[in-house]
């Protein structure tokens, strides 16, 4: 038997880091997907006692036997439960972190080891100790702001739940989850992205998983029904980072400055209200009034992203040449490198801005934006 799931990366327009205390934030996916697909040998096939995960975007492949995971992960028949999502503890952790240094996994790819445990720990808690190959591919480059940690966890979940759903409607191609399982499915890829972020405020896989534009805070999720066109350029500074200590460190100068940082916390909750309003307005306002005032408010939160700490100088060259071809760019994500985004007006022509900033290094691309959260295919 086979399953396949995908769940797209994620813009955030503002928001990021404060949101992880309590401020609003916009995000929206875009059309770059992660796929998982799922194979279950037969009962009587070779090699049904292990499991398998291959890598396909970067040629890599681990494979443990079920025996070893089994004495690895602490297991009790009533901790697997597939319809109550739960925490990974830290004893847990530290056992899978074995498991993977077992793997040899090569130095310069030692990022991957978070995404790997995070997989071995959703697998074996949603199925338990089943064999299995499972492939992964992604079109999301990985750290850098694009959520590629939430769409491994929504697709990784999305696959894992889709395997046990009992009606499975064979050949029709992609399909959304229904309600209840997409709530399930999000509470999952949150407990697999605390392992990858730390401290994630859960927009992330929430955007992935549900789709379109979402205003969110404190876990509360408004879907946003955008009424103008929104184009943004999207340009990839490839200096890589981590969000788990881009986080930790706004959290560190948070409790240096309280004050101070509150009132930055304060002021991006204000300004994320108020694009989700611009975005979302029917009344009379020009489109073009709408992108001067979305323009302004991008500008504002990168600055207040600069004062927690958490712009780099890649980030800053990118919007000082965006700006000489009167554009306002911003970060999105957890920034100290990754993506930046650059609001395109109607109207727009990119060739110029893309060909210096591509002279630079940096990559330029467009994503369509607010399509598909999680899907699945059998
Ligand atoms: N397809 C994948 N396979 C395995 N691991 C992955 C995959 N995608 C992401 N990861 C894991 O997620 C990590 C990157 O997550 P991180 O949160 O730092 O960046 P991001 O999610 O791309 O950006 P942001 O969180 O700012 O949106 C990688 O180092 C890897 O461990
Ligand atoms: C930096 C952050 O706000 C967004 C990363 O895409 C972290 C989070 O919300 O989990
Ligand atoms: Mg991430």
């Amino acid at each position: 038997m086979e399953v396949k799931a995908r769940a797209p990366g994620k813009i955030i327009l503002a928001g990021e880091h404060a949101v992880v205390h309590g401020s609003t934030a916009v995000a929206a996916a875009i059309d770059l997907y992660t796929y998982v697909t799922i194979r279950f040998p037969l009962q009587s096939a070779e090699n049904n006692d292990r499991l398998t995960l291959q890598l396909k975007d970067i040629s890599l492949e681990f494979s443990w036997s079920l025996d070893r995971l089994k004495e690895a992960i602490p297991y009790d028949s009533s901790t697997l439960c597939r319809s109550t999502p739960s925490s990974c503890s830290d004893e847990t952790l530290k056992s899978i972190a074995v498991l993977i240094e077992e793997q040899n996994l090569p130095k310069e790819k030692i990022w991957l080891s978070s995404g790997i445990s995070t997989f071995l720990w959703l697998y074996t808690r949603i199925i338990g100790f089943k064999s299995a190959t499972v492939v992964i591919n992604s079109e999301l480059p990985y750290g850098s702001g694009l959520g590629s940690s939430a769409a491994l966890c929504v697709a990784l979940t999305a696959a894992l739940l889709a395997s046990s759903i009992s009606n499975k409607n064979h050949g029709n191609g992609w399909s959304s989850l229904d309600e209840t399982n997409l709530e399930l499915l999000n509470k999952w890829a949150f407990e697999g992205e605390k392992i990858i972020h730390g401290k994630p405020s859960g927009i992330d896989n929430t955007v992935s998983a549900y789709g379109n534009m979402i205003k969110f805070c404190s876990g509360e999720i408004i879907r946003l029904q955008s009424n103008m066109p929104l184009r943004m350029l999207i340009t990839n500074t490839r200096v890589g980072r981590n969000t788990k200590a881009l986080v930790a460190g706004v959290s560190q100068r948070a409790v240096r400055h309280p004050d101070a940082m509150n009132s930055v916390f304060n002021a991006v909750d204000s300004i994320s209200k108020e694009l989700a309003a611009i975005i979302q307005s029917k009344d009379e306002t020009s489109v073009t009034e709408k992108e001067e005032s979305i323009k302004e408010l991008m500008e504002m939160n990168q600055g207040l992203l600069q004062s927690m700490g958490v712009s780099h100088g890649s980030i800053e060259t990118v919007i000082q040449t965006t700006v000489k071809h009167k554009l306002v760019s911003k970060l999105t994500g957890a920034g100290g490198g990754g993506c930046v985004l650059t609001l395109l007006p109607t109207g727009t022509v990119v060739d110029k801005v893309v060909e210096e900033l591509e002279s630079s290094g940096f990559q330029c691309f467009t994503a369509s934006i607010g399509g598909n959260g999680a899907q699945i295919c059998f």
